[in-house]
């Protein structure tokens, strides 16, 4: 096995969010991997199913792998789905080409109670194989970012079943029958801390978790089915790998990004395309490392639209610690030498700002 000679705590993505500005701020993209690559198209085609290829330690690392060769990025994010985990739980889960996740639903006890945890490691073996893989296969300045769906967000696609506009069907579980919901959520809180501590013990340096769900909920359900069951997943996390950061992503928290910061314990804040840079850097960048958040399609456009409102964000919170990265996943449509263009121009921050 090669022997890494770069220790997680020299790399600058783990530097920034343990707290350090640096004078270029690292970067990657949510969903840098994925279809707007051909060569992800080309491994995608011999995979069969797309659960096959997340299955599959080999062609994972391999599209792992791809953004990072093209583009560089300071960090690598492990090729998986955030539905794994339903999956693992034995609920049935197909991806329908052009119409995203389908899952039996589970919407009161009795479906609930065919959920089981019996084989849940058994099944995530191969992902806990690619992260090991990963772990020696990145370059030695990249630091490598395991992950999960936050204990709502799955339980949004385990409830409706498919994505969803209104959210109402999870909404009607967790406000009519809020203990019922509970035994889901906790069961998420315990099995996705089992999921991410062993991501970490395969060579995870930093785990995110994806809220992108977060901003349908009122407040005080926010704070109930969001901040504190984040809250828990990170104690149960922190328990085992004091040292390791955890980015809370609560896609759409809006004002509620400040209490999720005080409260869940996240060591670090994903951004959504709506934060206003500026009263991040006031609000939140003075408790907790920030990440973001151009808008996703600012890459699809191009040109001068994405390079003034890169350097924006860049100008608003380089101030203090700060990991460049969009404010939700790259699309399908995105031109990859946009990409290109992006990762020249971070990587030649502050030089070329003037
Ligand atoms: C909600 C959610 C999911 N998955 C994820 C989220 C949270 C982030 C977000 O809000 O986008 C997270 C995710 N999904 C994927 C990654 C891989 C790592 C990366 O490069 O960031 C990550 C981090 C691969 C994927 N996950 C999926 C694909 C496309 C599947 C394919 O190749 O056919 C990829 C590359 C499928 C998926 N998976 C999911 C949906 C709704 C879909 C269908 C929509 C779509 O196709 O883009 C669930």
């Amino acid at each position: 096995m090669k022997v890494q000679t770069l220790e997680s705590s020299q790399k600058l993505f783990i530097r920034a969010l343990k707290g350090e500005t640096l004078r270029r701020p690292p970067f990657w993209l949510m969903r840098q991997a994925g279809r707007y690559l051909p060569e992800y198209r080309a491994t995608r085609a011999h995979a069969g199913s797309f659960l096959d290829l997340c299955f599959a330690p080999e062609l994972a690392v391999e599209v792992t792998l791809q953004p990072l060769r093209r583009y560089g990025m300071d960090a690598a994010i492990l090729f998986s789905d955030i539905l794994v985990v339903p999956h693992a739980l034995g609920q049935k889960l197909d991806y329908v080409e052009g119409e995203g996740p389908q899952l039996d639903p589970v919407r009161n006890a009795a479906e609930l109670s065919r959920l089981s945890t019996e084989h849940f490691h058994e099944k995530l073996a191969p992902v806990y194989e690619t992260v090991r893989r990963l772990s020696t296969a990145i370059p030695e300045t990249t630091a490598l970012i395991g992950f999960a769906g936050s204990p709502w967000t799955v339980a949004c696609y385990m409830v409706e079943g498919c994505g969803s506009k209104e959210y109402a069907k999870v909404k009607k579980f967790a406000y009519g029958d809020p203990q019922g919901f509970a035994a889901l959520i906790d069961l998420l809180v315990t099995v996705t801390a089992d999921y991410l501590n062993a991501q970490i013990e395969a060579g995870a340096e930093a785990v995110q978790v994806f809220d992108s769900w977060a901003g349908v909920l009122p407040a005080p359900e926010f704070r109930c089915w969001v901040i504190e069951p984040t809250r828990k997943l990170v104690e149960l996390i922190k328990a085992k790998h004091p040292h390791v950061p955890v980015i809370g992503f609560p896609r759409g928290a809006g004002e509620m990004y400040k209490e999720y910061a005080e409260v869940s314990g996240v060591s670090a804040l994903g951004l959504d395309t709506t934060v206003p840079p500026e009263w991040a850097a006031l609000e939140l960048q003075t408790k907790l490392p920030v990440q973001g958040n151009l808008d996703p399609i600012m890459l699809v456009a191009g040109g001068e639209a994405l390079r003034n409102s890169a350097a924006g964000i860049l100008k608003a919170l380089s101030n203090g610690p700060f990991v460049f990265n969009l404010g939700h996943g790259v699309v399908q449509s995105t031109p990859p030498e946009h990409v290109g263009q992006l990762a020249a121009l971070v990587k030649s921050w502050p030089d070329i700002s003037g």
